[in-house]
Formats: structure tokens, sequence, C-alpha cells
């Protein structure tokens, strides 16, 4: 359990007596890219909640970074101990510049309303300059965010993330919407967070998955169906089953 980031046992989660997750024992190691997948209605979703502490379990243990016991933390202690969550609907200011939305999300420990008016000093400058160059957003400091691409808007919400250094992101599928050089990019940043975070991420597309993801792990009706490198994974009969039984075809796109 040394290098695990996260360790889940026994995750149950029922929906007015419909089980979303039945027993789910799931781990991760440090400095993971680790990609859940499976089919709609696979309780992936409601993984993630659990993680953040949005949902609760009806039982079993939840420990991040081998000591801490997440099972009685409100969503807000959570994300205090370093766990961040990106939507897959990018949340940003429209109104704001890149640099102004980056600003904002510099210092978690100041207040929304500080932060509007109190500008970064130089070490939070350099910070913004240093995370724009990683999301590839350098020369768009000053473009409003509504005006970005979609791409862009995903990585800007990425950039603001990633600028509280988490120590475990959590991310919903990132490239649903993006052009194929775009994903490239965003498998590549995903990659590069993970060289210093770990990064736990939600995703249908198989190709993405398959070209990205240091390991995988496989829900299936709430429960995990096999866990490991794409190949072996792809590879595993029951696993197969599932993905031709729902007519999604092969794992490998
Ligand atoms: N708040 C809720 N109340 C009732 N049922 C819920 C609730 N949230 C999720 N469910 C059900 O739990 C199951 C798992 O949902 P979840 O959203 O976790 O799946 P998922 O694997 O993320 O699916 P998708 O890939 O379609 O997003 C689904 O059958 C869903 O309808």
């Amino acid at each position: 359990m040394v290098d695990d980031i996260l360790y889940l046992e026994n995750i149950s989660v029922e929906f007015s007596g419909f089980k979303a997750l039945n027993r789910v024992n799931f781990f991760m190691n440090k400095g993971e890219l680790h990609f859940l997948i499976g089919p709609n209605g696979a309780g992936k979703t409601t993984l993630l909640d659990v993680i953040c502490g949005k949902t609760k379990s009806t039982g079993g243990r939840m420990f991040f970074q081998g000591k801490k016991d997440l099972m009685s933390l409100r969503p807000q202690h959570i994300a205090r101990l370093g766990i961040s969550r990106k939507f897959q609907a990018p949340s940003i200011f429209s109104e704001l510049t890149v640099f102004e939305n980056l600003e904002l999300s510099v210092n978690e420990n100041k207040s929304f309303f500080r932060s509007l008016v109190k500008e970064a000093d130089s070490e939070e400058k350099n910070k913004i300059e240093e995370i724009m160059e990683k999301v590839n957003l350098k020369d768009e400091s000053n473009t409003r965010g509504g005006d970005l691409s979609h791409g862009k808007k995903q990585w800007l919400e990425l950039g603001m993330t990633i600028i509280r250094d988490p120590k475990l992101l959590l991310v919903d599928e990132p490239v649903a919407g993006m052009t194929g050089k775009e994903r490239d990019l965003t498998g590549q940043l995903l990659q590069d967070i993970a060289q210093n975070s770990s990064v736990l991420v939600v995703e249908h597309d198989m190709q993405f998955v398959e070209q990205f993801a240091h390991s995988v792990t496989i829900l299936h009706e709430g429960a995990i169906l096999c866990q490991g490198d794409f190949n072996t994974v792809s590879k595993d009969p029951t696993v197969i089953d599932v993905y031709l039984g729902r007519g999604g075809g092969d794992l490998h796109a």
C-alpha cells in the first residue's frame, strides 16, 4: 500500500434499492494516469462522486495516500487534502481573460471577492505563465474565456484545476467534442500532469484510452470487471463479452 494514492474497499452505493456500486474494490498508484471505463450506467460517475465526497458509500473503507480516511469527510475537506475534480462541461468565467481566470484560481485560500480585487503577485504571475504554457494557452493570455474554442475552454479549466497542485485529479470525459489534434494534445497534457499528480479519468473514447492510459479499470453494472494495462484488459473474455454484448464492438477502436 506504500505507493497507493487511493485505496477503496467494499464501496457500495444504492439509489432507492438500486445498487449503483456493489462492493467495489479499487486502488491507484501515485503518478498514474488511470482510466475508468465501462458501458453507460456502469457506475463510473458515481465512483468519482464517492471519491470526492459528493455521494456517500453505505459501507467499506476509503484511504488517500495510504493513511487519510476519506469516509467521514465532507467534499470541501476532501478537496483541501488535494483531490480535485474537473467536470465534463467547462465552468470558466466567459467575460474574464485566460490570465484572469487563472488568476482567480491561483490561490484557493483567497475569497472569491478578494481574488477579484487583488492582482496576482510576481510569484503567482510566474505560476500563471507556467500553467498557460503547459495547457497550450500561452498566446491566448488576453483572450476572453467565452471566445475560446471548446477544446481550449477545456484546457483553461484543466489549467485552473492544476494551478492548485492537486495530488489527485479526477476528470470526466476530457476529450468529448474535441478535434483529433486537440485530443492528442489533451492526452499529452494529462500524461504531463500525471508526472507530478495522479490522474483518474472517466472516458468513453477507447482510441484515446488505448493511446494514453497507464492502466485501466473496467466497471460493469456497479462492479469491477477487471483492472490492468490496456492490452491485458482488452483481451479479457468477460470484457469482450460486455462490450460486444452491448453492441459497443471491440475495445480497440
Ligand atoms: N442520483 C441518482 N438517483 C438515482 N439513480 C441514480 C442516481 N445517480 C446515478 N443513478 C443510477 O446509477 C447508475 C450508475 O450511474 P452513473 O452515472 O454512475 O453511470 P456511468 O457509468 O457514469 O454512466 P455514463 O457513462 O452513462 O455517464 C445508473 O443506472 C444511473 O441511472
